[in-house]
């Protein structure tokens, strides 16, 4: 449990049978993933469940979805931000991406699945389905880990899980030509509470920053997920989670690149716990975060420094 690899990144097992709510690997796990989350915001969950079967047929799934035409992949159409189809961007021409909005939900599959394949496409749906909802449960036992690492009751947990929104955003990279920049992402922390990361068909890309500010390039196992903290984990902790910071490069690539990412919003109102908030540790934050406005004032303002936005918005 723990165990420190050679890039400095805890790898927890949550396959492990011990991890068993209130046993000791599962309080000694809390701590690595608490501090992990503080120090650098992410760190690795080791998860068996996603096997090679399922791992397959996604990229299956995927590969027909970036095939289709572009004027079908672009009627994906949404006023919340980040649930568009996002391509044919000047700046970042090897990247592609498509949002699936509740995919946690077959309903949230169908209604996604209907748009792209109006005729139906039942292996997508269903295969994507599956997955997410096993992405769906590495979200909610690593934050619960943060929140009862932090001394949070379950009652406020169970509420929290409940208001939470999901969205699966599947990511594609192509190899870059002679000519063209190999970043696939610019570096940026994600806009979410929570997001858990897969690096699909085993290409590597990903990178993070660590506390000491080295970029460390993760290991793309297909057993291995990561776990960052987006802006909205700061402002819920007064701070002392650090969002991640992250990026795509594409230099040694010498095939598409596949990338998941289930993204957790904040449906309700979101009320920092009173625990965070002490002499020593005054109120950075507005108490009460709408997270969709929050998103939407990014949208707006279009503010690319992490810190600098999370104060404009929620800064006391
Ligand atoms: O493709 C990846 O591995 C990362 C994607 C990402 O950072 C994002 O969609 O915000
Ligand atoms: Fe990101």
């Amino acid at each position: 449990m723990g165990s420190q690899t050679e890039t400095h990144l805890p790898i927890v097992d949550l396959s492990d049978e011990n991890l068993k709510p209130g046993s000791e690997a599962w309080v000694s796990a809390c701590k690595v993933v608490r501090t992990a989350m503080e120090d650098h915001g992410c760190f690795i969950a080791r998860y068996n469940k996603i096997g090679e079967e399922l791992c397959e047929s996604v990229v299956s799934a995927v590969e027909q979805l970036f095939n289709l035409p572009l004027e079908t992949k672009m009627q994906e159409t949404s006023d919340k931000l980040f649930h568009n189809y996002y391509g044919q961007i000047p700046f970042l021409p090897l990247y592609e991406s498509l949002g699936i909005d509740d995919p946690v939900n077959i309903k949230g599959c169908q209604k996604f699945t209907n748009i792209m394949w109006p005729q139906g496409n039942d292996p997508f749906c269903e295969s994507v389905n599956e997955y997410a909802k096993l992405l769906g449960e590495i979200d909610r036992v690593t934050k619960k880990m943060i929140f009862e690492s932090y001394g949070v009751d379950t009652q406020r947990f169970n509420s929290f899980i409940e208001s939470t929104n999901y969205l699966l955003r599947c990511l594609k990279y192509r190899t870059p030509h002679n000519d063209e920049t190999d970043l696939g992402m610019q570096p940026h922390t994600d806009l979410t509470m929570q997001s858990v990361l897969h690096q699909l068909n085993r290409m590597e890309g990903l990178e993070v920053k660590l506390k000491n500010g080295e970029w460390l390039v993760l290991d793309p196992s297909p057993s291995f997920f990561v776990v960052m903290a987006g802006d909205a984990f700061k402002v819920w902790s007064n701070g002392r989670i650090r969002p991640c910071e992250h990026r795509v490069i594409m230099n040694k690539a010498k095939e598409i690149r596949y990338s998941m990412g289930l993204f957790t919003f904040n449906g309700d109102i979101t009320q920092m716990p009173e625990e965070f908030v002490d002499d020593k540790n005054p109120l950075r934050y507005k108490p009460l975060f709408d997270h969709f406005e929050y998103l939407r004032f990014y949208d707006k303002e279009k503010i690319r420094d992490p810190d600098l936005r999370v104060k404009t918005y929620a800064g006391t």
